[in-house]
């Protein structure tokens, strides 16, 4: 296996902090006129029946990750979404059990996989414009796991299902071979610094993982608006053998009507940065299909 997928992570010591808030157990250092905080025992959940701290738990693997674990507030409406609407529309990541999407959805409409919704508007738009379709979204960031049940519950649709976790343990040890019509990346952390670049998501090994997941003919949707990183994403898919670029003469796509702006492509924008999007297909082998009759829709 390569590094990306599996490599150890570099131990982080950790400061002695004589300041820490009490362990569970340990009794609370009361400040007068502080109120004093409930420490949540070991393992005891965030959100009772919502996600999983860490579904797959800490030493599941260690391995270099492509996303930065953040300790984000989250609001009352979204803890109260994650808490009423986890059970029936979540799903953790343990690793550990293969999932029937058919089961999962209570159809066997088409399946996409979207990792890193951030706070999941543009899921949202899209599951609403395309009910057929259901889409797989997947993020650690639990703000925004809330944030999409809210809107998924607001809007009525039944099309989207929210997983909390590493995308990567999804894709390896969840989901089946070719079970996936879709695969869509957008915005994913374009790690800047060239010390991190092996954090990227989009690489070689990624691609052969995903190609695995993905039938012939799916759509693999990548948008980005770091350009050094979009070089990246272009010469890794057009070199990939699974994979076929839907643009005649290859390069880069035209953001495709199905694609809303994303919340990071806005402030991408705002900064002045360019966009691009790449839509490939998944080859099946021995046929390589004739690009310049295909549209390329419905990633
Ligand atoms: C820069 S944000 C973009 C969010 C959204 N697509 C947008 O355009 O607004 C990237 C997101 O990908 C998520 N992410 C990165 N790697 C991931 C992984 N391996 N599994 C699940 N989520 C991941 C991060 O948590 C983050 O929310």
């Amino acid at each position: 296996m390569s590094d990306f997928l599996n490599a150890p992570e570099t131990p982080r010591s950790r400061p002695d902090r004589s300041d820490r808030p009490a362990a569970p157990g340990e009794a609370a250092r009361h400040v007068p006129g502080v109120p004093v905080r409930h420490t949540r025992a070991k393992g005891e959940p965030r959100f009772p029946d919502g996600p999983s701290a860490d579904p797959a738990g800490s030493h599941f693997e260690r391995r270099i990750r492509s996303f930065q674990p953040r300790r984000s507030r989250v609001t009352a409406g979204q803890a109260d979404a994650l808490q009423r609407l986890w059970p029936a529309w979540g799903l953790d990541i343990d690793g550990q059990r293969t999932i029937d999407l058919g089961e999962l959805f209570g159809n066997d409409n088409r399946v996409v996989l979207e990792i890193g919704f951030g706070m999941g508007e543009a899921t949202a738009q899209m599951a609403a414009a395309d009910p057929g379709t259901n889409i797989l979204a997947v993020d650690v960031h639990t703000p925004g796991q809330g944030n999409l049940l809210n809107l998924a519950e607001q809007q009525k649709l039944t099309n989207v299902r929210v997983a909390n976790g590493d995308a990567i343990i999804l894709l390896r040890e969840m989901l089946t071979r070719d079970s996936l019509d879709g695969l869509r990346v957008y915005f994913p952390d374009p790690w800047p610094k060239k010390r991190h670049h092996k954090r990227r998501l989009i690489q070689p090994e990624f691609l052969d993982l995903a190609a695995t997941r993905l039938r012939p003919g799916a759509l693999v949707h990548c948008a980005t608006d770091w350009e050094p990183y979009a070089e990246q994403m272009l010469d890794v898919l057009t070199a990939h053998p699974d994979f076929e670029n839907t643009q005649t003469g290859g390069g880069f796509a035209a953001r495709p009507d199905f694609r809303p702006l994303t919340r990071f492509e806005g402030q991408g924008l705002e900064k002045g940065h360019v966009v691009n999007d790449l839509l490939f297909r998944r080859v099946q082998h021995g046929v390589r299909s004739d690009r310049s009759d295909q549209s390329p829709t419905g990633a």
